[in-house]
């Protein structure tokens, strides 16, 4: 079945969308928190993080420029192939960025989601969300296949290393970088308990830290949704900057979202108003480290994921000790509960 397939002809760059103004904020929740179990007081508390940005979520803007920095590599690379980019909560919605595609002639993607992590939300959300747009589109909808997720990829170690190391240097001149954080989304334990995303931002906290240089560092998460009742992944980033600021007072804290490949609302409200507003009531020095965005050594990485699928390279880059994830996912991969339908396209 596979030896039949076309070659690949277009990239996909897979994401979750951002309103872009303030009446487009309500309606991007409802789709984000679509299933989801989250208090309607939470999802208001957020609409007003947003509305205090004029209701726009930078995400947008920076897909597109993380768009047109992966077409310029690409064509400095001799990989032929066309952009597209689609979201899950906002316009550009797979659906229509599918259609476009089937219309241009595109029969084969390569994808690549803005998550480094596995998880639901962050993987098989996805692939049902391409599954459903194919659906719609009809039985010529272009083929789409992920690339292995990168979070142990020696290109996303060095970027995530040279912001932690750029963070902790604009500290440096009065106060000592002694505490590094690394944030990341939460998520229910429930979610969780059914995949990698754990394990992995370990895996990447500990191997960035090694190369910039920390010898103890923490994971911590942000942006927690749920109903008290409901446990999800804790620490919460600002409980524990007051915790450790308790049991030993912070010379220098660098805060690493590494969560995120872009500085999206999350981490503009959650940690550079909030958790900042905290620390300065504190006084502890604060240092956000920056996230990929558009860093070089971040699109050269998605360039060389998508290459070693083309050539079907055995050839694999990965450091640390779990190896190179997996291109396919399998049946059970990244399943949350209550169980979903099975995402069988989309791989
Ligand atoms: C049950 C899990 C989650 C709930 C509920 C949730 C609510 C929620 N999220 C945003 C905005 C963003 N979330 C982003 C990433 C993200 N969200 C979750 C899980 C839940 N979010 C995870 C595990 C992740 C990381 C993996 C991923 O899907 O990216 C992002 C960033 C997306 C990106 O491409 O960078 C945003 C933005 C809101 C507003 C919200 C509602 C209260
Ligand atoms: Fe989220
Ligand atoms: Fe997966």
């Amino acid at each position: 079945m596979r030896d039949n397939l076309p070659p690949y002809d277009s990239f996909l760059l897979v994401s979750f969308g951002g309103p872009e103004g303030p009446d487009d904020v309500m309606p991007y929740l409802e789709n984000v928190l679509r299933g989801k179990r989250v208090p309607r007081e939470r999802m208001l508390e957020v609409a007003q993080h947003y509305q205090s940005f004029g209701g726009v979520s930078p995400i947008n803007e920076q897909n597109r420029q993380l768009m047109a920095a992966i077409l310029s590599e690409f064509r400095q690379h001799d990989v032929d192939l066309p952009v597209y980019w689609g979201n899950r909560n906002w316009k550009p919605y797979f659906a229509e960025t599918l259609q476009q595609m089937k219309d241009d002639g595109c029969r084969r993607a390569i994808a690549f989601f803005t998550s480094m992590f596995s998880c639901y939300s962050g993987c098989r959300q996805y692939r049902e969300n391409i599954a459903e747009a194919q659906a719609q589109v009809g039985p010529d909808a272009p083929i789409v296949e992920k690339v292995r997720m990168g979070f142990n990829h020696p290109h996303f170690i060095d970027t995530l290393a040279d912001s932690v190391r750029q963070a902790a240097k604009s500290l440096a001149s009065d106060h000592v970088a002694d505490t590094l954080m690394f944030t990341a989304h939460s998520i229910p334990n429930s979610m969780a308990d059914n995949c990698d995303y754990v394990l992995q931002l370990n895996e990447t906290c500990r191997l960035v830290a090694e190369a910039a240089g920390f010898e103890t560092w923490e994971l911590v998460f942000q942006s927690r949704s749920g109903p008290p009742q409901q446990p999800w992944l804790e620490p919460d980033v600002c409980d524990r900057i007051e915790q450790k600021h308790r049991e030993s007072p912070i010379g220098g804290l660098v805060l690493m979202p590494v969560g995120f490949v872009s500085d999206h609302m999350e981490v503009l409200y959650d940690l550079d108003d909030e958790a900042a507003t905290l620390c300065k009531k504190l006084g502890i020095p604060l240092a956000r480290a920056a996230t990929p965005g558009t860093a070089p050594k971040f699109v050269q990485m998605i360039r060389e994921l998508v290459q070693e699928r083309i050539a079907n390279s055995d050839q694999r880059a990965a450091v640390g000790k779990l190896g190179p994830w997996h291109d396919v996912c399998p049946q059970d991969c990244c399943l949350y509960t209550p169980a979903r339908r099975p995402a069988s396209a989309g791989r």
